[in-house]
């Protein structure tokens, strides 16, 4: 049975944005995307950003990601600077160290479920060949999709879909998980379907950063982080009772 082998929670924090400013240049005009936003996450924390269309959280994921990179200011995820990194060392990092869950799933179409976990793992040169297979379908059988292995992506409901994109972006243990909009093209059943796995993946010590809009999500995070034109206006802790 595959366990999330991430750390609870430590006090070194396993994100860190310090004074990150991210703007595009559109013509002669600038777009500013992110000011000076600072935020710390710490092992084993959910912790969803929200805010309205175009006030920044697919940049704040795409920076944690290593997708892009800031304008200026630091990103530290797991230990690691990323604004230090080389385009190719960036790369590198970001198979080894963060997996993430898109709105529409992104699988590869023609590898099957179990390939598309695989792929992670292939590309990172982790484990030996066997050990990648096991640990992908220990992976599957996690999310309840190990029946689905060897199914093409075409072939399987939307929750299957996604369910596996959450193995693919597990296969190589990663300290951070993040998702974008994971629920927003799934019905209430598999989207609260969801949400659980993730909820235990979580309470194992798994760190998760979420974007979403969603009401039921927002209300699963430990802590919410609201934008609003690039600037963090709140923070809001849940109280655990
Ligand atoms: N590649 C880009 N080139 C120019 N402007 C960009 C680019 N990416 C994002 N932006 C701008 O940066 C701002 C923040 O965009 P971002 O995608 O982070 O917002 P968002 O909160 O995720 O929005 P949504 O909820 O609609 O996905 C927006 O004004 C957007 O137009």
């Amino acid at each position: 049975m595959y366990r999330s082998t991430a750390q609870p929670l430590s006090p070194e924090p396993v994100i860190r944005l310090r004074g990150v400013n991210k703007t595009y240049a559109e013509g002669s005009a600038r777009c500013i995307a992110l000011a000076d936003v600072d935020l710390q996450v710490f092992g084993g924390e959910f912790v969803a950003i929200t805010g309205k269309s175009g006030s920044g959280k697919s940049t704040v994921l795409n920076l944690l990601g290593g997708l892009d990179r800031p304008s200026a200011g630091e990103v530290w995820v797991d230990g690691q600077a990323l604004q230090a990194l080389s385009e190719r060392a960036l790369a590198q990092w970001r198979g080894r160290s963060v997996g993430i869950v898109f709105q529409f799933f992104q699988l590869m179409p023609t590898l099957s479920a179990l390939e598309n976990v695989m792929l992670p793992m292939d590309l990172a040169g982790r484990w030996p060949a066997k050990e990648r297979r096991q640990r992908a379908q220990a992976l599957l059988d996690r999310l309840g999709v190990l029946p689905q292995s060897d199914k093409l992506p075409s072939t399987m409901s939307g929750g299957q879909q996604q369910r596996v994109a959450v193995a693919r972006a597990l296969a190589n243990a990663p300290a951070l998980l993040l998702a974008d909009e994971p629920t927003g093209n799934l019905d209430t059943h598999n989207a609260s379907a969801l949400l659980d796995l993730l909820g235990e993946l979580v309470a194992e010590g798994q760190t998760l950063v979420m974007v979403s809009h969603d009401p039921s999500v927002l209300r699963r995070a430990g802590r919410t982080v609201t934008l609003e034109d690039g600037r963090v206006i709140q923070r809001e802790e849940r109280c655990h009772v």
